[in-house]
C-alpha cells in the first residue's frame, strides 16, 4: 500500500472550504466534473485525429453517470486520455484550474466561500461540497495499468494500482450525510440529474448517457411495467452551432459563466455566423466586470479554436487583438486544419480573415453599444476603456482612426463621460484646440488653477485621470484636425489682442522684478513670467513643451525609472491682476532682497498645487512664519 500524501497547502485549504461549504449552488459540482470529462474526451478524440487512430467516433466516447441509491454514489465515467500514476498525482493533488496567484490569494484572504467559487470556478475540488469520499479511476491511454487516487478528507490522499478496462476515467463520489440544511440525495434521482445536464452541460459535444427506469405499458396489456433504457440527456449541439433565435439570454449567460468561470452575467454576447472566403462560427463576450487576473501577467488573451466542433487550443492570442483582449468567447471552423500549431497559426491565411472579422465585429458592438446604450457603455469604458487608449498609445498611433471615435473623456461642462467627437461638435467657433487637464482625480484637476480662465472662457476641459490618458493623446495629436491641448503648458492663446498687449506691457514695465525671483528659482525654474492663464489664482506652474507634469510623475513612477529621472520644464506663472502681485511690486521696491523668499514661497505653493512635494518643507515653514510674523508688526 502507498503512503498517504498530502495536498499542497493551499490546495488543502481549498478542500476545506469545500468540505465545509455553505455554498448554495452545490450542485455545480457535476458540471464542472462534465467538463473534465469532456475535456479529456477532447484530448483523446484530438490525438485519435492527429495520429490517425482508427475506430474512434465521439459517439462511443460517451460519458456516463451512474447513481446507486443503496451505496449512495454517483460515478461519472469517460473514454477520455486518462491519467497515469503521475498526473493523478499532479493534476489533482495540487490546485490545477486557475492556478493563479489571484485564486491563492483570495483563499489566503479567508475570501468567503461564494466569491471564491463563483469567481474562479474550482474544477475537480467541487465533488468535496457534496462528497466525503471520491476515488478517481484512471487508466491513461496507450497504458495498461490503471490506478486510483482516493481521498476522504482534506488530510491527504492515497494513489494505488488499480483496474479499469478501458482508457479513461471514473470518478465515484460518495455523498456526505444529508443534514437539516442540505439533502445530498437529491442528487440521487434520475431526474434531478437529467435536469442538472440540461441545464449545464446540454451542449457537450459527447452523449452524457444514464440508464434511466421509466414506467411503460406492457405489450398486449394496460399494465405498466418499470423497464430501464439508457438515455442520452444531452443534445450535444454546441450552444453556438445552433440557432441564435432559438437560443435564450439564460442560455447565453449559463454558458459564458460555466465556461469562463466568472460569476456574473457577461455585459455583452456577440453570436455569428460567417460564410464567405471564411466560413466560421463565433460565439464572444464581453464581461461585465474586470476579471480578478485581468492586470497581471496570468491573464492571457485569446479565444477558444474549434474545427468542426473539435477543440483545438485554448487561448488563440491571435484571434482578437491586443486592444480587445477583454473578450472572452471561441471561434469554430471548418477551414482551419487540426494539426496547426500555435506558431502556425500566426501565418495562416484564415486564421488572419477571421482575426480581421472578429475585429470588426467587436467595433461594431462597441459602436452600436455608445449609440444606443450609453449607460452600457460607460460600464464597459470604464472596465475596460483603459485597453483602447493603451491600444493608441502602443501601436505610436496607428489605431488612431480604428479607436478614436470610441473614446471617452470627462467633461468639465457635462460632468460627465463624452465621445471626442460630442466635444467637438460642442466647441465655439472660436476656439481652435481641445483642451485637457490631468491629474489624479477629477476633484483636484477641478481645483486646478489653470482651468478657471479656460472655463470662463465657455470652452471644455477633458479631465483627464489614468495615467495612459496623456501619452494616448500625444500619440493622436488632434482629433479631427483639432489639436489636443494641455491647459497646463505652453501658451494658451485664449487672451484677445489688447489683453496680449496689456500683459507684453506689464512684463517690460515688471522685467527686472520678474529677473530677480528667476535669479532667485535658480534651475528650479526656466522662465518666470506673468500670465494671462490664471483668474482668481496668484500663481501656478506651467510646464514648458514638451514633458508635461502628469507625464513627468508617470513615467518617474515606472520601474527602474529612478536612475534616469524625466523632469518637465518649469515655469513659475504669476497674476499681475492679483492683490499679490501689487504686493511683491511694493516689497520690491522697498527692500528687492526680500523678494527672493516671497519668490521661494510662491514656487513650492505651485509646486503643491500641482501636487508635487515641496523640496525643503521645513524651510517652506520657516519662511511663512516669519512671514506671519513680520505682517503682524
Ligand atoms: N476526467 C478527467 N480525465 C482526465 N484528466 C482529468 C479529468 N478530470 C480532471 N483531470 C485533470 O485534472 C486537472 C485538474 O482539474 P480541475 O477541474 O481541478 O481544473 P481544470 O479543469 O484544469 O481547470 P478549470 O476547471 O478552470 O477548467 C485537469 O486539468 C486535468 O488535467
Amino acid at each position: 500500500m502507498s503512503d498517504k500524501k498530502q495536498f499542497k497547502s493551499e490546495s488543502k485549504r481549498l478542500l476545506d472550504l469545500m468540505i465545509n461549504s455553505i455554498y448554495t449552488h452545490k450542485e455545480i459540482f457535476l458540471r464542472e466534473l462534465i467538463s473534465n470529462a469532456s475535456d479529456a474526451s477532447d484530448k483523446m478524440y484530438y490525438k485519435a485525429l492527429k495520429d490517425n487512430i482508427q475506430g474512434f467516433s465521439r459517439e462511443d466516447m460517451d460519458i456516463r453517470i451512474d447513481t446507486d441509491k443503496e451505496k449512495r454514489t454517483i460515478t461519472i465515467e469517460d473514454h477520455g486520455i486518462g491519467m497515469n500514476e503521475a498526473e493523478l498525482d499532479e493534476h489533482l493533488g495540487t490546485i490545477a484550474n486557475s492556478g493563479s496567484n489571484e485564486f491563492k490569494q483570495a483563499i489566503e484572504d479567508g475570501k468567503s466561500d461564494v466569491d471564491i467559487i463563483g469567481q474562479f470556478g474550482v474544477g475537480f475540488y467541487s465533488a468535496f461540497m457534496v462528497a466525503d469520499k471520491v476515488e478517481v479511476f484512471s487508466k491513461k491511454y496507450g497504458d495498461d495499468q490503471a490506478y486510483v487516487w482516493v481521498s476522504d478528507t482534506s488530510d491527504g490522499y492515497e494513489i494505488l494500482p488499480s483496474s479499469l478496462d478501458h482508457h479513461g476515467t471514473k470518478i465515484v463520489l460518495h455523498l456526505k450525510p444529508n443534514t437539516d440544511d442540505e439533502n445530498y440525495d437529491q442528487y440521487l434521482d434520475q431526474y434531478e440529474i437529467e435536469r442538472l445536464v440540461k441545464k449545464y452541460s446540454d451542449y457537450i459535444h459527447y452523449p452524457i448517457k444514464m440508464d434511466m427506469t421509466v414506467s411503460k405499458k406492457k405489450e398486449d396489456s394496460d399494465e405498466y411495467e418499470d423497464v430501464t433504457e439508457t438515455k442520452t440527456l444531452n443534445s450535444m449541439v454546441p450552444l453556438w452551432k445552433r440557432n441564435k433565435k432559438d437560443i435564450t439570454e439564460e442560455e447565453y449567460n449559463d454558458f459564458y459563466k460555466s465556461k469562463f468561470n466568472d460569476f456574473e452575467n457577461p455585459q455583452r454576447v456577440m453570436h455569428n455566423r460567417v460564410e464567405g472566403a471564411v466560413t466560421y462560427d463565433s460565439l464572444l463576450f464581453i464581461p461585465s466586470k474586470v476579471p480578478m487576473n485581468y492586470f497581471s501577467s496570468d491573464y492571457e488573451r485569446g479565444l477558444q479554436l474549434y474545427s468542426r466542433g473539435v477543440f483545438i487550443m485554448d487561448k488563440a492570442k491571435d484571434l482578437v487583438p491586443e486592444h480587445y483582449r477583454f473578450v472572452r468567447g471561441l471561434v469554430d471552423s471548418q477551414d482551419l486544419n487540426l494539426n496547426i500549431s500555435r506558431e502556425m497559426l500566426q501565418n495562416d491565411r484564415s486564421m488572419k480573415l477571421i482575426a480581421d472579422r472578429i475585429e470588426k465585429r467587436i467595433t461594431k458592438e462597441l459602436t452600436d453599444m455608445l449609440k444606443n446604450d450609453r449607460e452600457g457603455y460607460k460600464k464597459f469604458w470604464k472596465n475596460f476603456g483603459i485597453q483602447l487608449k493603451f491600444g493608441i498609445y502602443n501601436s505610436y498611433g496607428m489605431l488612431k482612426d480604428k479607436l478614436q471615435d470610441l473614446l471617452m473623456f470627462y467633461s468639465a461642462k457635462e460632468k460627465d463621460y463624452i465621445t471626442l467627437a460630442e466635444y467637438v461638435d460642442k466647441m465655439p467657433a472660436d476656439q481652435k484646440e481641445i483642451y485637457f487637464a490631468s491629474g489624479e482625480t477629477v476633484e483636484k484637476i477641478d481645483l486646478l488653477p489653470q482651468v478657471e480662465t479656460v472655463k470662463d472662457k465657455g470652452y471644455d476641459i477633458l479631465y483627464l485621470t489614468q495615467d495612459v490618458d496623456e501619452f494616448c493623446l500625444q500619440m493622436m495629436r488632434d482629433y479631427k484636425e483639432k489639436p489636443f491641448k494641455n491647459v497646463s503648458q505652453g501658451d494658451l492663446n485664449i487672451e484677445s489682442e489688447e489683453e496680449k498687449k496689456e500683459l507684453e506691457q506689464e512684463s517690460t514695465d515688471n522685467k527686472s522684478l520678474l529677473e530677480t525671483i528667476k535669479d532667485a528659482l535658480g534651475d528650479k525654474v526656466v522662465d518666470v513670467k506673468l500670465t494671462s492663464r490664471l483668474k482668481s489664482h496668484p500663481v501656478c506652474l506651467s510646464s514648458s513643451e514638451g514633458v508635461s507634469f502628469e507625464m513627468e510623475k508617470v513615467l518617474n513612477a515606472m520601474p527602474n525609472a529612478e536612475a534616469q529621472q524625466v523632469k518637465a520644464g518649469r515655469i513659475l506663472e504669476i497674476n499681475p491682476k492679483h492683490e499679490l502681485f501689487n504686493a511683491l511690486k511694493s516689497v520690491y521696491e522697498k527692500n528687492p532682497d526680500q523678494v527672493k523668499d516671497y519668490a521661494s514661497i510662491l514656487f513650492d505653493e505651485a509646486l503643491l498645487i500641482e501636487g508635487f512635494p515641496v523640496e525643503d518643507p521645513v524651510e517652506f515653514s520657516n519662511k511663512i512664519t516669519s512671514l506671519m510674523i513680520s505682517a503682524s508688526k
